[in-house]
């Protein structure tokens, strides 16, 4: 099997900060890979680079064998890279309806003649977008809120939202950044079944940064798990538990 994501070496160096320092690994497809570790361990540091937000130091990220650090991050998006943010990010001003819309722009086949004009195949590719948004409206549970300005959300529902934006640009690779903080018990079994759901039946792989350790563990194939920038161990759940090195970086020194 060829991995859609494959990280090789990957380092990050802010001044004299080694905030990522020669990490690797591979995502497969349909997989769930978490990325673990204490505070400042260099978590967001590797998704900003792998999403184009930063441009690494060193070291390959490549997207199902083609290279793509160093891309920036709209065309990195558009290679079918998406993300959520840990604080969540929408138009908070627009609807979640006029959300989803604009989620799309970039993938709609029109032009901005076509888009005056009102040609065919502008109002072709618009219906499109509105059907894709009203499925994914369906599938989020959030069509009583298509017309609610999105700020004005509860909060769980906007994580929702920006997950359900991500996900209707149909990406290859879904990242997740602490997507259950700030969710409720309730909230976070059913964010675990909404993963679950996205790897298994939407063709996606999900790379995650999280710290609620039974959401990781639950939902999780493979866990890297980081601290001050270097990779210390990377394997199953049940494995990563069960590390001393792991154990010691969480616990500290007896
Ligand atoms: N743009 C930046 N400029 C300078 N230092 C940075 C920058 N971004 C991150 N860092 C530093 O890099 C280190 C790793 O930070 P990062 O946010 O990647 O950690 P993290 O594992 O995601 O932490 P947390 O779990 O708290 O979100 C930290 O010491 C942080 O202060």
């Amino acid at each position: 099997m060829s991995a859609i994501l494959s990280v090789q070496d990957l380092t990050m160096r802010f001044g004299g900060l080694l905030a990522v320092d020669a990490v690797s690994f591979e995502v497969q497809p349909h997989q769930v890979f978490a990325i673990i570790g204490p505070n400042g361990a260099g978590k967001t540091t590797v998704f900003n680079c792998i999403s184009g937000f930063y441009k690494p130091t060193a070291g390959q990220i490549m997207l199902e064998n083609a290279p793509i650090h160093g891309m920036p991050s709209h065309k990195v998006a558009q290679k079918g890279v998406v993300r959520t943010f840990q604080n969540v990010r929408l138009f908070k001003q627009l609807t979640v309806l006029e959300n989803l819309l604009v989620a799309q722009h970039q993938q709609l086949n029109t032009s901005l003649l076509g888009g005056l004009l009102k040609t065919p195949a502008y109002r072709r590719s618009e219906a499109q977008a509105q059907e894709a948004a009203a499925k994914w409206l369906d599938f989020m549970d959030l069509r009583a809120y298509a017309n609610r300005e999105a700020g004005n959300l509860a909060y769980g529902h906007q994580r929702r939202l920006e997950i359900a934006r991500c996900m209707i640009t149909q990406p290859r690779l879904l990242l997740l950044d602490e997507p259950a903080a700030g969710l409720n018990p309730q909230e976070k079994k059913e964010l675990q079944a909404l993963i679950d759901t996205l790897r298994r039946d939407m063709g996606v792989a999900v790379l995650l940064i999280e710290h609620d350790m039974s959401l990781v563990m639950g939902i999780s194939d493979e866990i890297l798990v980081m601290e001050y920038g270097k990779p210390i161990a990377m394997g199953t759940p049940s494995a990563i538990q069960n590390d001393p090195r792991v154990i010691k970086a969480y616990l500290g020194e007896e």
